[in-house]
């Protein structure tokens, strides 16, 4: 019997050992946004999936018998810029407009050096996964090789993830990072292609018109008919910020609203998850809703880059799916814990403004970043919480790890752990991070 030795099941394969986890869960449902599970036991078997009942051999694992420890589902982010990970914590103090064309831009043309891409998006992938993060909604750049790149080494680290190869083949201010329009259609195919042809168990294309600002018309619908071709997910930014927003009006004036520049286009569909969402009206959220599209929120970006203040409250009262997103690097920090206080601050910012709205609880945020994101990415069925038949993707969390920044006092039950983990934890909490039963943090280098 061990209790830390590294599994060698999962990666979505199977060809391991079913295994039985012991101890307290705190998990999310469709009825709940938090419950907790105090001296159960797991059944995960040879193919990482969680099982109540299993025959053949058993390893059994007490991993988690300790007051101070849980069981969690690993973290969605359902938008993260990759690329951008090598200038995070820097570089706020403009809004979104001239942010992508003094900073951003600039820095992701960088990625046609694959030396300088294989460096940070190896350092993202590890933080990301240090931090919780089991599965993460990816933007790449608009360079192919760099793309397929940062899908060989997710697939290497375990983690689970959507990539997408920037489209774009419009940008006035920054002309040389862009492509052509024949170029960006050529280069997704190309893209979507080889990736498929990898077969990574746990990593797929996702399909990237980066927003309606930087493509035309022609490519929007060219890429609308790929993901719809090939079943794809979509993924773009929407009414992040006001000015963007009068920008498209003027550059689609035939669309009545931003949202129908991506319906018009064949882009808003049950597999599409747009980023921000911040000055959407209640119409465009009806669309959202009739389309089974999702939204992704994320606060951090949206306050550092000035952006606006999502009402998730109207979003969810809406039925419009809905999860958290860091946006590294508009936004600063890539922890999904970050994503959770910040989705909770900016809803209570909201309701100092109007103190009729009913502010976010832990407990909802908790729900967003786990099984509301596996939601966002039409992957609930396999994924976002610890029901009977999902891939056992969870954090095992120790709040009473040595040098945590977290105290435990006497009779804090399991909700105030969670609570205390999800307001004051870090990495140092996460001690095991499992995706598809197999255990990938503890790092196989360990850094
Ligand atoms: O926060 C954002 N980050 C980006 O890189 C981007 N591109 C378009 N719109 C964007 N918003
Ligand atoms: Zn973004």
């Amino acid at each position: 019997m061990s209790s830390s030795s590294s599994s060698s099941s999962g990666g979505g394969g199977g060809g391991g050992v079913a295994r039985v986890y012991r101890g307290a869960f705190a998990h999310s449902t469709r009825d709940s946004a938090l419950r907790v599970l105090t001296d159960c036991v797991l059944g995960v078997n040879a193919r990482g999936k969680e099982s109540e009942f299993y025959t053949g051999s058993v390893e059994v694992r007490v991993t988690n018998d300790r007051h101070s420890e849980f069981f969690m589902p690993g973290m969605v982010d359902t938008h993260i810029h990759a690329s951008q990970y090598a200038y995070s914590g820097t570089h706020l103090d403009l809004p979104l407009l001239d942010w992508l064309n003094i900073y951003t831009f600039p820095l992701e043309s960088r990625y046609e050096d694959l030396d300088f891409a294989k460096d940070a998006y190896t350092k993202v992938v590890k933080r990301t996964l240090r931090n919780g993060t089991t599965t993460a909604c990816y933007f790449a750049t608009i360079h192919t090789e760099a793309s397929l790149l940062l899908g060989e080494i997710t697939d290497y680290f375990g983690q689970r993830a959507l990539i997408g190869k920037v489209c774009m083949d419009l940008n006035p201010m920054v002309p040389e990072y862009k492509e052509l329009t024949e170029e960006s259609k050529e280069e997704t195919d190309r893209f979507i292609t080889e990736l498929l042809r990898k077969k990574y168990a746990l990593v797929k294309p996702i399909v990237t018109p980066r927003f309606a600002m930087s493509c035309s018309s022609a490519l929007l619908s060219n890429l609308g008919k790929t993901a719809r071709n090939n079943d794809l997910h979509i993924q773009s930014h929407i009414s992040e910020n006001k000015q963007e927003v009068q920008f498209v009006k003027a550059l689609f004036p035939e669309c009545k609203s931003y949202t129908d520049v991506y319906v018009k286009h064949g882009l808003l569909t049950s597999k599409t998850v747009m980023a921000h969402g911040c000055h959407l009206t209640d119409e465009e959220l009806e669309t959202f809703h009739e389309k089974g599209a999702a939204l992704s929120h994320c606060p951090n970006s949206n306050i550092s880059l000035i952006s606006g203040l999502l009402n998730v409250r109207n979003v969810l009262n809406h039925k419009v799916k809905l999860g958290l997103g860091t946006d590294v690097a508009g936004g600063y920090s890539s922890s999904m814990l970050d994503a959770i206080r910040k989705a909770v601050d900016t809803s209570k910012a909201l309701c100092i403004q109007d103190a009729q709205l009913q502010p976010l609880s832990y407990k909802e945020a908790f729900r967003l970043a786990t099984l509301g994101g596996s939601e966002v990415l039409s992957l609930d069925d396999c994924l976002g919480n610890f029901e009977v038949g999902k891939d056992f993707d969870a954090l095992r969390v120790n709040v009473g790890v040595p040098g945590s920044p977290i105290d435990v006092f006497p009779g804090d039950d399991l909700e105030v752990l969670l609570e205390k983990f999800l307001n004051l934890g870090d990495d140092r909490n996460i001690v095991e991070v499992y995706v598809a039963g197999k255990r990938v943090v503890p790092l196989p280098d360990s850094k």
